[in-house]
């Protein structure tokens, strides 16, 4: 995991707005060998009804209505600093299991893997490629905002994920990774649940491994809940009523941009009043920061004693002992507020009094994009419909 230091300094380096500066930060005898035929989740209810049903047993009726529902799974989803920088969540890939980055600001399922040059695998758990496996011809190659990326070669494969079983599912074997990647040992991979059209294999796009399983899950959604400083879950194929409070609210999703793009209509500082202002954002769990436009930034730090927007740390920051203002966003007419607590990110450098705000400028970026430091306060539902939809629950 690189130092607050190497990561300040790359936002110096980069000067204006990077995505999810750590993610970089966002992986004898004989046997016989069978294939499975279907290629999407396995369903634990139905597991257990045909169980019961082949000793003679009744079937409770809640088994039964949930094995018709089909699969559903949740993965923990575990900080990957003392800062919530990114998150990481265990998938198994072949017989390995790994840990990987969740994003859904991206569309690729990317790992390191036994392609790379031995001194990049150091620490890391990484995907062991089997030839028979690979996608001839298929490449990969995909660059983050924060500068970050990789690139590889595809090959199909058991993907499992809380669960829920992709039989063959594209999994990207990576050939190279760029530094802040080969210098993190944490993140052994990224699986992308945007939408398969920004999925960047050549010549034959794939799909995310929630693309391949949605239809077969109990409902074609995913749920975030994301924690300050703790571990939180992935839930598929279902909603988890007890992870939140009050109603769920929803907002329609622009798919064009291959996001889970949505609007915003307006912001409000602390307890100040709302702003009436459309917010054209993102959500993705991907990038660490809340990344605004300039005048709701200036806005919100306008309100932090001492805050100033720093060149040498390339971004705002501010006393470490600073209290906070919340900052709410409207969505779906609803006011989604995040508490001041959260908007301290960490220390410019380990040990230092100076805090980088959660909270950074969109400049560069081309639309607001709502990271961790908005999505660990929230429930948030993914759904796949007719018309995909954000839904917005407080934790
Ligand atoms: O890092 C990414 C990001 C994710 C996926 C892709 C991509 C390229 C090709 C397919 O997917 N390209 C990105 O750049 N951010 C955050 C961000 C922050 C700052 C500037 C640009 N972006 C995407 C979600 C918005």
């Amino acid at each position: 995991m690189p130092s607050i230091a190497s990561l300040t300094a790359a936002l110096a380096f980069a000067g204006a707005v990077v995505a999810n500066p750590i993610e970089l930060q966002k992986r004898k005898a004989f046997s016989i060998h069978q294939e499975e035929r279907t290629t999407f989740a396995k369903n634990g209810a139905q597991s257990r009804v045909n169980t019961l049903r082949k000793f003679s047993k009744p079937v409770p009726a809640n088994i039964l209505a949930a094995a018709a529902a089909g699969p559903t799974g949740t993965a923990p989803a575990v900080p990957g600093d003392a800062y919530d920088s990114l998150y990481l969540s265990p998938v198994t890939i072949g017989n390995t299991t790994l840990q990987l980055d969740f994003d859904t600001g991206s569309a690729d399922l990317w790992a390191f893997s036994s392609l790379q040059p031995s001194s990049q695998l150091t620490g890391h758990d990484y995907y062991k490629v089997d030839p028979a496996k690979k996608v001839a011809g298929a490449t990969w190659k995909i660059s983050y905002g924060d500068g970050s990326g990789a690139a590889g070669t595809v090959y199909a494969d058991k993907v499992v994920v809380g669960g829920v079983t992709a039989t063959s599912q594209a999994v990207e074997a990576a050939t190279s990774v760029s530094s802040s990647f080969a210098s993190d040992r944490d993140t052994d991979g990224l699986l992308g649940l945007a939408f398969s059209s920004i999925n960047t294999v050549q010549p034959n796009q794939a799909k995310t491994w929630f693309d391949t399983v949605h239809s077969t899950l109990a409902a074609p959604v995913f749920s975030v809940a994301l924690k300050y400083h703790a571990a939180g879950t992935y839930d598929f194929g279902f909603i988890d009523s007890a992870k939140y409070t009050g109603a769920l609210t929803y907002v329609n999703v622009n798919t064009a941009n291959g996001f889970w793009e949505f609007t915003s209509t307006g912001y409000a500082v602390g307890t100040g009043t709302v702003v009436k202002t459309s917010i054209d954002a993102i959500g993705d769990t991907g990038t660490t920061l809340l990344y605004l436009p300039t005048a709701v930034v200036r806005a919100y730090y306008a309100k932090v004693t001492g805050s100033s927007n720093s060149a040498t740390y390339g971004g705002y920051v501010f006393p470490c002992t600073a209290t906070l203002p919340s900052f709410t966003a409207v969505i779906g007419g609803v006011n989604q507020v995040v508490p001041g607590k959260y908007i301290n990110y960490a220390p410019v450098t380990d040990g230092s009094s100076t805090c980088f705000g959660g909270i950074q400028d969109n400049t560069g970026i081309g639309f607001s994009i709502f990271g961790d430091i908005f999505l660990k306060s929230k429930y948030v539902v993914h759904e796949l419909s007719s018309t995909p939809r954000l839904g917005f629950a407080q934790q």
